[in-house]
């Protein structure tokens, strides 16, 4: 490791140096000036006072802990977390989703969850996301757990998250962050640490603004700011963000530098006509456990988010023998950060260029429907609309049959399992083997038994439909692809045999 080339490093201590200054960021930001007169409380006048009145808190959030050592241990390290989310539209059912979602990601990321609210909102607040009035509420909510940091449940704007940091009096990150913050810590091949870096960086920039401000501020600027304080800061500015830039610029290179190579192997793996089949699926659905009980391979499980991030690519075998590569991917997520779906926009092309997707589903989850709407929008997103899909709901253990009823009726080509316990997992086997594409050319050789390999391979790379051992060769009768076909061609009985 090379002490000053990771990016994102470089940027968390620019952050924390200038902690002032993105507070006087929000100061300059255009939308205050207007955002007061849409403020006040005349966007919630459509709903009953009782919403209005009130942050609704959403129970069972809060971190479990196993014992009294374990708080003792976590609170040494970890960020004692409130959540807030703005609730717009959908069922209160919807609004609790979003939370509890929320919730785990912050306990991915190590965060120990004190409380949550969500406030009901036509549309968050342009200045505090909240509102003011609320955002006071949360003060004291703030005060009452002795949280150090509030999670917003969207992407806020820096302002808002300046004006909220104002009135809670501690840090505010948004969902954006929290994300970006978990893959940070989760990424673990070059590729994936570049990404993240690139996407931590395209988060950044924008959020830039104030750093140099507050340089200028302390150069004597004096409070206020105004326009007189601008020019030193400015070109501050200017610097860092031609300096972050550049080194996106070339983050970018090396991204598809690497690309490249992964390309190469993608391409290899295609000549050698060996199937490729795709795990897709919502965060902690279990596309990993899947695919350990798939091909018995020891990929990261942990029931946390996105353990996940860096494509894991295994060998496996159909029950009749054929071969094929079985691919995990990065779990998928509601508001995914837009940077991020195309900084991860590589793992999904393998997903578009596999020959099947198992799109994996919680059932045990409240709502898989929402899972698998949110998955296909991503499939969708990077073209790969024409791959077969098989639904894959995992977790039957641990579901509602009636809910594994209404989803398998659904869903037309669905499978109920469980990756945990390994019922249906024969069937799923079955039916991957059904849907993989079948090779094409049909062919029927005498073997010698010198040649032993291009039965083998017959056998591996495509389906042996009978095999007799003759006294001169093998007798081969098989479907195999163009390319075997030809390496068989020698072999081929005269056509007047057929
Ligand atoms: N009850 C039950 N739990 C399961 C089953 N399959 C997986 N899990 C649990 O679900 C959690 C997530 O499993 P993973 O395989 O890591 O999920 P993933 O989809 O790969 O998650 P990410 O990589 O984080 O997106 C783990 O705690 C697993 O033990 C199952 O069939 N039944
Ligand atoms: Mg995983």
């Amino acid at each position: 490791m090379t002490s000053s080339s990771s990016p994102s490093q470089d940027a968390q201590t620019s952050a924390q140096n200038y902690p002032e200054g993105l507070r006087a960021d929000a100061l300059m930001e255009e939308d205050v000036a207007w955002s007061h007169e849409i403020d006040g409380d005349r966007d919630g006048e459509q709903f009953e006072r009782s919403e209005r009145a009130a942050l609704r808190r959403v129970a069972g959030l809060s971190t479990e802990l196993e014992d009294v050592t374990e708080v003792e241990y976590r609170q040494l390290r970890l960020e004692r977390v409130v959540l807030v989310g703005v609730w717009t539209s959908g069922t209160i059912q919807d609004a609790d989703n979003s939370l509890a979602e929320l919730a785990a990601l912050a306990e991915t990321a190590g965060a120990l969850v004190l409380d949550g609210v969500v406030q009901r909102r036509d549309k968050p607040d342009a200045a505090t996301y909240i509102g003011s009035g609320k955002a006071n509420e949360l003060r004291d909510i703030v005060i009452e757990t002795g949280a150090d940091t509030v999670i917003c449940d969207g992407e806020l704007s820096p302002g808002q998250l300046i004006h909220l940091e104002d009135v809670v009096k501690v840090k505010v990150i948004d969902r954006t962050a929290l994300i970006l913050d978990i893959f940070a810590q989760h990424a673990k091949s070059r590729e994936g640490k570049a990404q993240v870096a690139l996407a931590q960086m395209q988060y950044m920039l924008p959020r830039l603004r104030g750093w140099g401000q507050s340089l200028s501020r302390q150069m004597g600027g004096g409070k206020g700011g105004g326009l007189a304080t601008r020019g030193p800061g400015e070109t501050k500015i200017e610097t860092d963000r031609r300096r972050i830039r550049e080194k996106m610029a070339k983050m970018r290179r090396e991204i598809a530098e690497m690309k490249t190579g992964r390309e190469i192997k993608r391409q290899e793996r295609r000549r050698n006509k060996v199937p490729s089949v795709a795990i897709a699926g919502y965060t902690n659905a279990g596309k990993s456990s899947l695919l350990n009980r798939l091909t018995g391979a020891g990929v990261l499980v942990e029931n946390a988010l996105f353990a996940t991030l860096d494509p894991t690519v295994r060998r496996a075998e159909t029950p009749s023998g054929r071969l094929y590569t079985l691919a995990d991917t990065v779990g998928f997520v509601r508001h995914l950060p837009h940077h991020l779906v195309e900084a991860f926009r590589s793992t999904m092309e393998e997903v578009g260029d596999s020959d099947l997707i198992l799109h994996v589903v919680d059932g045990s989850h409240p709502a898989p429907e929402e899972q698998l709407a949110a998955v296909r929008e991503v499939i969708t997103d990077v073209g790969a609309t024409k791959v077969p899909e098989i639904v894959v709901i995992n977790k039957a253990d641990a579901a509602d049959p009636l809910v594994l009823q209404r989803l398998l009726r659904i869903e037309k080509r669905s499978i109920a399992v469980s990756a945990r316990t390994g019922q249906g997992i024969d069937e799923l086997l079955a039916l991957i083997d059904n849907e993989l594409p079948r090779p094409s050319v049909e062919v029927e050789a005498l073997v010698p038994y010198t040649h032993g390999k291009l039965v083998a391979r017959a056998h591996t790379e495509g389906e042996v439909i009978s095999e007799e051992h003759t006294e001169e060769g093998t007798l081969l009768k098989a479907r195999v692809h163009e390319e075997l076909a030809a390496d068989l061609a020698p072999y081929v009985a005269a056509p007047a045999l057929r």
